[in-house]
């Protein structure tokens, strides 16, 4: 490791902080990416991703911290010398420009020479999938077909690193979908380092390599969307990522032993369950999908008894509401996703008695 990251990193940010007055919109926040790699930056509305972003293309002045690019110190450097490509959720195209005259804007900028310009114009509009249709102004596109003619117009000048800012929010699901996948492809086959800021959790699972998650202008999370969704390091990852049941109000007996009222579970689930002492206050969490009903077998181990209080139908899955007694009059209540067949086969209802198994190595631990 270096000062600033590995040496093989591409992009390396060190200790980013901004100050918008007295507000701290990002809080010392360090990451890298590798060459090539598809990086999101998830969270909710508001917690700086926009900032991040606008940060590394140059648009927005740090108060303390470093941008390392390909070992070289931007931090300083204006947008123009920092050969990134940005697409913004607005499509922010021209609209008295053709969609070639859009892609061809900055390479003429770059360069006074039209040669060449228009090969490369129709090369950029085969390869977002939309050839000979170069002479349509944007207000004669849809939605998606202006999203593409911005990203071909962000790729003209053949960027080193690629930034999206919510590029797809403005678009209806079905459209959304395939660009997802077309973006994805897209990148991996020209190679560019790319960053993604979304709020779509979805989004962020379906493309990301890595994701990294942000809250209140903290990083709080950088992993694989296996990752972060099997091993969320924090409850606030864990709800904003897939949703979680926390049970509160639980004590850790032994190592791997925990209780919960009267019940005691058994937890071996990484460094989460480890880290706490004896007689320690803790949290658990456990995904709506690895409640397993006790159909499923368990041999008696975290075996609990519920009751189910209410039933949703999702589709292809339920999602039961079940009320766990912890002790005397106190209960907390538990969901479970079960397969929509499953409900059927086993006849569930409402207020059934419902015993559920917790598998040992699907709950997670957290400080209190
Ligand atoms: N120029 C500015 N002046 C003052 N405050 C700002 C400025 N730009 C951003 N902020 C504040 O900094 C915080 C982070 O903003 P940012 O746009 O990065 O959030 P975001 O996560 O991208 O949100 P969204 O998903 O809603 O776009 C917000 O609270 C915002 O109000």
């Amino acid at each position: 490791m270096t000062q600033h990251g590995e040496i093989s990193d591409y992009l390396s940010v060190h200790q980013l902080t901004k100050k918008f007055g007295k507000f701290t919109a990002l809080d010392d926040i360090s990451f890298s990416t590798k060459l090539g790699e598809f990086l999101c930056v998830l969270g909710p509305s508001g917690c700086g991703k926009t900032t991040v972003l606008r940060a590394i293309a140059g648009l927005e002045k740090p108060t303390s911290g470093t941008i390392v690019v390909e070992g070289r110190d931007v931090t300083q450097l204006p947008v123009s010398r920092r050969n990134v490509g940005i697409v913004f959720q607005s499509y922010a195209l021209f609209p008295n420009l053709t969609a070639e005259d859009n892609i061809a804007y900055g390479l003429k900028q770059r360069s006074k020479k039209a040669k060449g310009v228009e090969g490369r114009v129709t090369e950029l509009l085969e390869t977002v999938g939309l050839s000979g249709m170069g002479n349509k102004y944007p207000a004669q596109l849809s939605g998606g077909q202006q999203q593409r003619v911005a990203l071909a117009r962000a790729m003209a000048i053949s960027p080193h690193l690629l930034l999206l800012d919510e590029p797809l929010s403005a678009l209806d699901a079905k459209v959304r979908i395939r660009l997802r996948s077309e973006i994805r492809q897209l990148q991996k086959r020209l190679g560019v380092t790319t960053i993604m800021v979304t709020h779509d959790q979805e989004e962020a699972l379906t493309m990301a390599d890595r994701i990294l998650i942000i809250d209140r202008g903290k990083l709080v999370q950088m992993g694989t969307p296996g990752e972060v969704y099997d091993k969320p390091a924090t409850p606030f990852v864990a709800s904003f990522i897939g949703s979680m049941n926390f049970i509160t109000k639980v004590r850790k007996m032994e190592d791997g032993i925990f209780g919960v009222g009267e019940h005691r579970l058994k937890i071996s689930n990484g460094r989460g369950a480890r880290r706490v002492q004896n007689g320690e206050p803790v949290m658990i969490g456990v995904r709506p999908e690895d409640v397993m009903i006790q159909a499923d077998g368990g041999d008696g181990i975290n075996t609990l008894n519920t009751l189910v209080s209410a039933i949703e139908y999702r589709g292809s899955l339920f999602r039961l509401s079940l009320n766990l007694p912890i002790s005397g009059n106190d209960y907390t209540t538990i969901d479970a996703d079960v397969p929509s067949e499953k409900v059927r086969r086993l006849g569930l209802q409402e207020n059934m008695h419902l015993p559920i198994h917790l598998p040992v190595d699907r709950i997670r631990v957290y400080a209190a």
